[in-house]
């Protein structure tokens, strides 16, 4: 059969460069930073802009489709996916690297039919690398294919992860506690870039070997689960179980076993889900 959805993962790459476009040209100028749920959860008029120009061009192309976006559902949308061809799209993953001009900053387009999730593409617009998957077709960056690295000793791992936003005393214990077992562990080194997508895409390039997070949304890891699959990793939960793309916790691997020895280490806790309903 004919690969159903290459149109709509054409438009897709088309829209992030496009996007990536708006995202540089934004860093030239000095950036209206506003507040969504605290302090350090911050959103600008670009993220704003760059995700009505993505929705608003796939309503004209595919006028069935649904969406799921980061902007939108701070806006009130509901973030429910259902068996419908859904667009998950963080129109900036990396906000507070964009306010502050850090140079990760990424558009990150993922989507799903039947809850599967069929193609990603995650735009590193500062760098200009595009990460493209489609579901059984591989992963690439600006076309050359990608293969996660085959290291299977953990002491010799780079590990990325996030501070993340979550940031009440006991939640920041839970989340140093882990990063402090894995360093003792010990492995060669802990990173992150800033950016849940641009993570992930370096656990598909080989360059570290795991990225977990708890507080992550589904908007943050869809487009990119598909590119670390694609090169061969794995997708898990924080404790070693099952993926949930709406619990807002990830586990990218390299090989289930570098996962699994990580896992053993996190603190996990439950942040309230995307598709909990909105508090009456
Ligand atoms: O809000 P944006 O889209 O920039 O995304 C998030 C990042 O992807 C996380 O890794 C990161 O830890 C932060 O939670 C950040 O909010
Ligand atoms: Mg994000
Ligand atoms: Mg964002």
């Amino acid at each position: 059969m004919a690969d159903l959805w290459q149109n709509a993962m054409d438009h897709a790459v088309a829209l992030a460069r496009t996007a990536g476009a708006v995202v540089r040209e934004a860093l030239q100028d000095e950036r209206k930073v506003m507040m969504k749920s605290s302090s350090v959860d911050l959103v600008t008029q670009t993220d704003q802009k760059v995700e009505q120009l993505i929705i608003q061009s796939v309503k004209d192309k595919f006028p069935t489709h649904r969406f799921i976006g980061e902007e939108s559902v701070a806006a009130g949308e509901a973030c429910v996916l259902t068996d419908s061809p859904t667009w998950i799209i963080d129109p900036i993953d990396g906000t507070t690297n964009f306010v502050h001009g850090y140079p990760f900053v990424a558009i990150s387009i993922g989507f799903a039919v039947n809850k599967q999730l069929e193609f990603g593409v995650v735009y590193s617009c500062v760098e200009d690398k595009m990460f493209t998957a489609r579901r059984g077709k591989g992963a690439f960056c600006n076309g050359r294919p990608l293969q996660v690295s085959d290291q299977k000793e953990i002491s010799q791992s780079i590990v990325a992860t996030e501070f993340g936003s979550i940031r009440d005393p006991e939640t920041v214990d839970k989340v140093l506690s882990s990063m402090r077992k894995i360093l003792c562990i010990p492995v060669h080194g802990i990173r992150g870039a800033g950016t849940a997508a641009v993570n992930m895409c370096h656990v598909a390039c080989g360059c570290v070997d795991a990225y977990y997070e708890i507080g992550i949304h589904v908007w943050d890891v869809a487009a990119a689960a598909v590119i670390v699959s694609e090169a061969g990793g794995v997708l898990m939960d924080v404790t070693g179980g099952q993926l949930d793309l709406m619990s807002r916790r990830v586990l990218a691997a390299s090989s289930r076993s570098i996962g699994e020895r990580i896992s053993r280490e996190i603190e996990a806790f439950a942040p309230v889900r995307d598709d909990a309903p909105p508090p009456q």
